[in-house]
């Protein structure tokens, strides 16, 4: 397992009509080609599978062998959304369960301790009992207003996020409707990484749209990490990487 959890997740899109393979493939490709700074400061690329909610465990099961064996070619972190028998199938790094899923203490216990284990919390409260049954990351949203996901409730923004990373010891990985444009101020609200869907397998060079990312988690995470060795003297528990700059 990476010590250091990576700062950009993409998750899998596999409704109709889309290319998650393909997606993966560019995203992966784009991770190889950033600069050595920007690859420092924004760590492995993680790449979370997820299929809906009415896939057979076949078809997750054999998108997850694909995305499994692309991940370890790449240096890539893979998780499991969800299926926690999938990830313990293909051998992935992780998994991820939310509210609806295993709760964390028995999604810990099929994972065994080595695993990165995430969980999705919209609450301070909710996250601090994830990371008591075991969660090694919280995935926290929504962020902003998505449309690749029905049912969520009203948006966090920036402040209702800083709510939940001011309350845990735990890098935060933000999501929904996560773009470019909004790295920085999520960063600035404490998040150590974006998650993210659209703004990826939608985009017209999914590869350079991770380029973008990338480059924006870099920067962002510079200047964070910046304002606080300004302020503190030292460096934030959550972004204990090698030493990086430059990535401007
Ligand atoms: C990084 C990250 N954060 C949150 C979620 C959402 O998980 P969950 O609430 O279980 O919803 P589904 O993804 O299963 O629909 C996530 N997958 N990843
Ligand atoms: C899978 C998922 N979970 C969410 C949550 O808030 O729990 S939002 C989401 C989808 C995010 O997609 P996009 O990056 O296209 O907005
Ligand atoms: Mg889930």
């Amino acid at each position: 397992m990476d010590a250091t959890l990576g700062r950009l997740h993409l998750i899998t899109d596999a409704r109709p009509g889309r290319d998650p393979v393909g997606t993966v493939r560019a995203a992966l490709a784009a991770h190889a080609a950033a600069g050595d700074a920007v690859r420092a400061a924004t760590g492995p690329l993680v790449v979370q599978v997820r299929v809906e909610d009415d896939a057979t465990d076949l078809d997750a099961y054999q998108l997850a062998v694909r995305v499994r064996e692309l991940c370890a070619a790449a240096g890539a972190t893979c998780l499991i959304n969800d299926r926690l028998h999938v990830a313990l199938a293909v051998g992935a790094d992780g998994g991820h369960v939310g509210a609806l899923d295993l709760p964390v203490a028995a999604a810990r216990r099929v994972l065994g301790p080595g695993a990165i284990l995430g969980a999705t919390a919209r609450t301070s409260g909710v996250g601090r009992a994830a990371i008591a049954g075991g969660a090694s990351y919280l995935g926290v949203g929504p962020c902003y207003a998505t449309s690749t996901k029905d049912g969520l409730p009203s948006p966090l923004g920036p402040a209702g996020l800083a709510a939940v990373t001011g309350a845990v010891p735990v890098p935060v990985v933000a999501i929904a409707g996560v773009t470019a444009a909004r790295v920085a101020e999520l960063l600035a609200a404490g998040a150590h990484g974006v998650a993210v869907v659209g703004a990826v397998s939608g985009a017209a060079d999914p590869g350079r749209a991770v380029s973008e990312l990338l480059r924006e988690l870099a920067r962002a995470a510079v200047d964070h990490d910046q304002r606080d060795r300004d302020q503190h003297g030292r460096d934030r528990q959550d972004d204990a990487e090698p030493a990086r700059g430059g990535v401007r």
